[in-house]
Parts: C-alpha cells; structure tokens; sequence
C-alpha cells in the first residue's frame, strides 16, 4: 500500500482573508453591506453576519480500490447559530474550498431565517470529483468525513443533508457513521435520509416545489401566465430537474437545458417524460435526441420568460446579466449572481426571486423531517406539500411587503427580513458568559 501527497485536493486556506468581489464568500460579504443601513440598531451587530463562528478542516485518508491511499480535504462551516443548531447540505465537488463552503454556509443562515425555521446556517463539503471513485471508496470517504466532522454535528447541534453530487444514499451512511460511532441510532444527525431511515416523504424535490412555488407567486404579481411560458433551467439535477417538471406540469414549455454535458435546445419544449428517464440512465443532458445541441455560451441569450440558474455560483456575470432575456430568474442555485450582475439585472426590470428565499424548500421539508424524525411521528406527502407551500407563500409575501417598502431589491428585502431575526436573537442572548 503506498501513501502520495495530491497537492490538487488542497484548496487556498487564506484565500477568505481577501475575497474577489465575484467569489462567493465577497458575494455574500456585499449583500450584507447592502442591508445594513435597513438594520436599524441592529446594525450594531453586523460584524456577526461576516464571520463564521466555527470552521473544521479535516484530512480525509482512504483506500482506494488499487490499494493506494488519497487523502481528500473536507469541511464543515457553522456560520451562526443564535436561532438553533447549524443546517445545511454537504457537497461533493472538485472546486469546493473552505471559502465557498463558508459562503454556502452563510446563505444557510440567512435562509432559514428567512422562512423561520429554528436554526443557524451550516455546510460542508468535499474537495473530490465524486464521479471517479467507486461506490466503495465513495462509502468510505463518506464514513471517514462523517467521523472526522462528528466532534461537531449532532441532532441538536448541526444537522447536515444533501446538496451537489450528494444524495439519499450518502446521508444513509452519515447516519448509520454517527450512530455507530455515538452507540444509539438517530436519525435526526441528518436529514434527506431514504424513506425506510427516517426520510420524509418529498424532501427529493422539495427545493424544486419551492423554486416553482416562488416562481409561481412572482409570476402572479408580474402579470406573467405559467401556461406556455419559456423555461431555460442550468442545471438539471435534483433542484433543477424537480423544478422543470413543476413548471412543465403547469404548461410551460422548457425550451433549453444546460448541464455539465451540454447544453439542448427545443423550441416547442423539451419533452420532460423522455428527458428525466434519459437524465438518470446518462447522467446529463448532453446527446438527448429530442433537442438540438447548442453551445454553452449561448444558453444566456435564449430566448425564454423565466430563466432557472441551478447550479454552480457566480455564474450570472454582469456581462451575461445583460444579455439575459427573461422577465424572471428563479435560482435555485445557491449565490449564481454576483452583485454587479444583481444592479445590472434590477435597472433592466429583470425580477430576481433570490436563492434564499427560493431555494428554501428544501431545508423547509428537512425541517420537517427532523421534526419527523424526533416524534417518531410521520405525515402524508400532501401534509408536507401544503405546509411547504403556505411557508414559501407567507415568507414571499412579507419580503415583498418589505421590498414595496424600503423600494428595494427582493434579495435586499430578504436579507432584511432574515437579519432581523438573527441578530435579534444575538443581541437577546447577550455576549457574557
Ligand atoms: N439539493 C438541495 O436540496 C438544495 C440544493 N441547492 C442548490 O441547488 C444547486 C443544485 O444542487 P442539486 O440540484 O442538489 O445538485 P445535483 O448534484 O443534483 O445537480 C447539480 C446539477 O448542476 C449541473 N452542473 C454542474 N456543473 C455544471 C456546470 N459547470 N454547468 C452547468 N451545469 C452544471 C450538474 O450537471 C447537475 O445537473 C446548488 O447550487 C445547490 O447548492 C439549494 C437548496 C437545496
Ligand atoms: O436541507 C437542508 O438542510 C439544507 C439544504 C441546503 O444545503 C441548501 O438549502 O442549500
């Protein structure tokens, strides 16, 4: 067994000290900047916002499968915890660094807020391209992370779930990890969990039903009729597969779909009951035979009424914010747009339903399924379905008030309305030990 040192899974310590205004951690850091002078005296508290208040970093060894040893870089960011315990996903990527997870981390805090749930913001993730391992050293590199993060999470302190390239299968072993390694199973150390471990029924496409029903609100009050509207989605994995399938039902024609295998194309809509069976068997988009191919670039110049971003950050640039042609962007994705993308697209009359608020159904249902999961209790799909809706519906309503208000930006109003509630509960528990 030999043991080499892969200088490609270490990613930039430092690099958060000074972050480029388009990386996702000064992303975050201008939003915030923009809502403090609607903080009131709460500004006094801002500082919180931009620090996280824990960050691990942890070595990941493994065996491989041809008895070599690669050691994986991991992390686990508790941005904030004044509302309750950390919540939030766990990505597998090649790019991921501690600076965006402490982004990622971040937005959690702001979204749960946003939609009231008792909790902090958290996140993790993994520097790995996960699609080159086998199911056994993704096993075992998800066991070892699980353990090695273990000295943080926990049902009530910080409860993780899926996010990019993780799914129901990894949160499994997450659990069963943390059970073994604390002696008792419990459930509720994450949730996303399969169906027979304590899952909840529709928390695999929740944060797609919360994307459409965002979207669904804002076309409302935009005068805009779901029925024939153009849809182009980037993204076509759990958010945004489940989300185009939403509004597909609802009689919009997804007319593009952009993926990490291609970009497709079909003017008359793409047909989602051939394109999702062929999404799961291929792995993306790219060579579906009922759509053309087109060239990435050309994906933001389509001509479409509601643009979806679900994928990666950063990807609205300002010059792409210019060349968008929808009247609404829904993003699913977490922190697409960057701030001088966000100005541009507002003096274009563009609405932009802000990731978090429009992406929070999907910690909404894991809310619900931890609450499942510690009453040992367990709803209908409907249950969750309706509950999920008139959250995502009350918490839009009062960012828009706010919005309307203060005539600012829904991500501003957001932030504003979630700030709130935070720092509130900051200056309530006092800094004295
Ligand atoms: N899974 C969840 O419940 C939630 C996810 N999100 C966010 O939604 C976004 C998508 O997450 P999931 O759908 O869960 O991940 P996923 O792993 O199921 O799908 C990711 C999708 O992004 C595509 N993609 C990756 N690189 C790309 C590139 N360079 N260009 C175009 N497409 C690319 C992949 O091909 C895939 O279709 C992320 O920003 C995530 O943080 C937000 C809230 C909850
Ligand atoms: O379901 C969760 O707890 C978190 C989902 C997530 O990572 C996100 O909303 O970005």
């Amino acid at each position: 067994m030999s043991a080499k040192t892969d200088p490609t899974q270490l990613s930039s310590f430092l690099s958060y000290v000074t972050p480029s205004p388009t990386s996702p951690w000064g992303t975050y850091l201008s939003q915030v900047d923009r809502v403090i002078p609607y903080l009131g005296h709460l500004g006094k508290w801002a500082e919180t916002l931009k620090r996280p208040k824990r960050a691990l970093i942890v070595d990941v060894p493994i065996e491989m499968d041809d008895g070599s040893v690669r050691h994986f870089e991991g992390f686990r960011v508790q941005h904030n915890l004044s509302r309750g315990p950390g919540k939030g996903g766990v990505r597998y990527h090649p790019d991921v660094t501690l600076e965006e997870v402490m982004a990622l981390s971040a937005w959690m805090t702001v979204k749960c807020a946003a939609v009231n749930l008792p909790y902090g913001g958290a996140k993790g993730g993994i520097r790995v391209d996960p699609k080159q391992l086998s199911q056994k050293e993704l096993e075992k590199m998800t066991r070892r992370y699980t353990s090695e993060i273990g000295i943080i999470i926990g049902p009530q302190r910080d409860i993780p779930a899926p996010d990019v390239n993780t799914n129901g299968q990894i949160m499994a072993w997450m659990m069963d990890t943390y059970s073994q390694n604390t002696g008792a199973t419990a459930t509720g150390v994450v949730t996303g969990k399969p169906i027979h471990l304590g899952g909840s029924l529709g928390r695999v496409k929740a944060t797609g039903r919360g994307v459409f029903v965002t979207g669904r609100e804002a076309a409302r009050r935009l005068g805009l009729a779901l029925d024939g509207a153009r849809v182009a989605v980037q993204g076509f994995g759990n958010v945004g597969g489940s989300a185009a399938e939403l509004f597909a039902q609802a009689g919009a024609k997804i007319v593009a779909a952009q993926d990490h295998t291609g970009t497709i194309y079909n003017d008359k809509g793409l047909d989602l009951a051939e394109l999702v069976p062929y999404v799961k068997q291929v792995g993306g988009v790219g060579g579906f035979k009922g759509a053309e191919a087109m060239d990435g670039e050309s994906f933001w110049d389509v001509n479409a009424d509601i643009l979806i971003p679900a994928a990666l950050e950063g990807v609205i640039s300002a010059e792409r914010a210019a060349r968008i042609k929808a009247r609404l962007v829904l993003e699913g994705a977490n922190g697409p747009t960057v701030p001088a993308a966000d100005d541009i697209l507002r003096d274009r009359g563009v609405l932009v339903v802000p990731d978090v608020i429009c992406n929070a159904g999907g910690v909404t249902v894991s809310y619900f399924e931890w609450v499942q999961d510690f009453s040992s209790f367990f709803w209908t799909e409907d249950e969750i379905n309706v509950r999920l809706d008139k959250i995502m519906v009350d918490a839009l309503r009062r960012i828009w008030d706010t919005a309307d208000l203060h005539k600012i930006t829904l991500r501003t109003a957001t932030f504003a309305v979630a700030c709130e509630r935070i720092l509130t509960a900051r200056e309530e528990r006092g800094l004295y030990p």
